[in-house]
């Protein structure tokens, strides 16, 4: 029996990570549910899994969500309310689903407190990759990846000598835009951006698949979680999302993992590793699909991901102002008051404007972090 702590419970992966749970339930326990403010969802969710406690993410939303709650649930809040629910529960797993870099002391407490980590919140190893796995190496806890691309990839390494892999690629659908130039994207809407050709997925990460910052963020998520270099991390465009990433070795070899676009496969691999259980996803029928497409990538088009591989290579505090500069750049987006490719231009003007801090600890990353966003705030 897997005993799970769900941080982001009511978000897109949260609620496909309990379609997995419900789809098997004597295989798991929920332990503890952490939401935002999504707490009509969270009572819902309370009810059907029992879970030891939940969390919300202000105080002033106990007095709504207590009353609803099974006798006994324990309500924690806010920052230090994520920290208990990740580290102090009986949980033997965390599933990091919250979305951005505010879900890293919550990742680094449940790894501290022996927790095996599901994770899908790549903003945490973006912006502290080296205190993630370090501390996840120190504690001997495994951090599995949820992400679709990585998920592959852990897949096509599974029994390989890591010593002979040429290269991974890593597949892009190309996002809402895929089909647009760049003069196109002039006055792009915000519903145009938040509508992605394969996946249902949550705001954030929508805007950053269409402009590839997605990409990016996994590419550096990609170099901690499987030790690589930059050199050896390719990314193709591949609009059907149905080859979700590949691995060359060095006979030239190509290993790929391939299925239908539904985020269950990966979240249920992650916990269920080195098992393999029956999934309620459609099968893929290759026959029916009749052909798969490939475009190489193009950085100009795209410059969130040559941003992303310069804040890569620099590394140390780069990474994290690439992340915090476009987590308030893409929310500035979302509530309207900057355009589409004003993303990029942000991101651009706060990496130029950065002062590299070498080998930054939590303390030094929150500060970066939080430069980085209030010069994003005003640009
Ligand atoms: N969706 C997908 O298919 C994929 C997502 N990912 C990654 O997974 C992560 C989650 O993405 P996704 O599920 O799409 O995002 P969503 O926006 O759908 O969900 C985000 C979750 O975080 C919660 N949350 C927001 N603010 C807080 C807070 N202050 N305290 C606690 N919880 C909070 C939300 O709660 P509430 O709604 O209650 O406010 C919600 O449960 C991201 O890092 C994303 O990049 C990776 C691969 C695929
Ligand atoms: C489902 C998943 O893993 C997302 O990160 C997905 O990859 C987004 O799609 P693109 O970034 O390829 O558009
Ligand atoms: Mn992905």
């Amino acid at each position: 029996m897997k005993k799970l702590t769900i941080l982001g419970s009511t978000g897109s992966i949260g609620t496909q990570t309990l379609d997995v749970v419900a789809n098997d339930p004597q295989a798991y326990e929920i332990h503890g549910l952490a939401a935002g403010s999504n707490i009509k969802l969270l009572i819902e969710q309370a009810k059907q899994f029992r879970p030891k406690a939940v969390c919300v993410a202000e105080k002033s939303l106990i007095d709504d969500i207590k009353p609803h709650l099974p006798i006994g649930t324990r309500v924690l809040y806010g920052e230090q309310g994520l920290i208990e629910i990740a580290a102090a529960t009986d949980a033997d797993t965390v599933v990091t689903a919250i979305v951005g870099s505010r879900g890293l002391s919550a990742t680094l407490a449940a790894i501290e407190a022996g927790k095996n980590i599901g994770l899908a919140n790549k903003e945490t190893l973006v912006t502290a990759g080296h205190l993630v796995m370090k501390s996840a190496a120190d504690k001997g806890v495994s951090i599995l990846p949820i992400d679709s691309e990585h998920s592959a990839i852990f897949q096509c390494l599974n029994g390989e000598n890591r010593a002979q892999v040429k290269r991974i690629t890593l597949t892009a659908s190309g996002g809402s835009f895929r089909d647009r130039t760049r003069e196109e994207l002039e006055g792009v809407t915000v519903a145009e951006a938040l509508n992605h050709p394969n996946w249902s997925m949550g705001a954030k990460i929508t805007i950053d698949s269409a402009t590839m910052a997605n990409k990016g963020l996994e590419v550096i998520e990609a170099r901690w979680l499987f030790g690589l270099q930059y050199d050896e991390i390719d990314v193709l465009i591949h609009p059907e999302s149905i080859i979700h990433s590949y691995v060359e070795f060095v006979d030239n070899s190509i290993v790929a993992q391939l299925g239908l676009p539904d985020m269950r496969v990966p979240i249920q691999y992650a916990l269920t590793y080195p098992d393999r259980r029956p999934t309620p996803t459609e099968s893929l029928d290759l026959a029916k699909l009749g052909s798969l497409r490939f475009r190489e990538m193009d950085f100009d088009r795209y410059p969130c991901l040559r941003f992303a591989y310069e804040s890569g290579r620099a590394g140390r505090s780069a990474p994290t102002v690439f992340n915090a500069a476009n987590e308030t750049a893409v929310a500035r987006f979302l509530d309207g008051a900057i355009t589409f490719l004003d993303i990029e231009r942000v991101i651009e003007q706060v990496l130029s404007r950065h002062v590299i801090v070498d080998l930054p600890d939590v303390a030094a990353i929150a500060e970066v972090d939080a430069w980085a966003r209030k010069e994003a705030a005003t640009i």
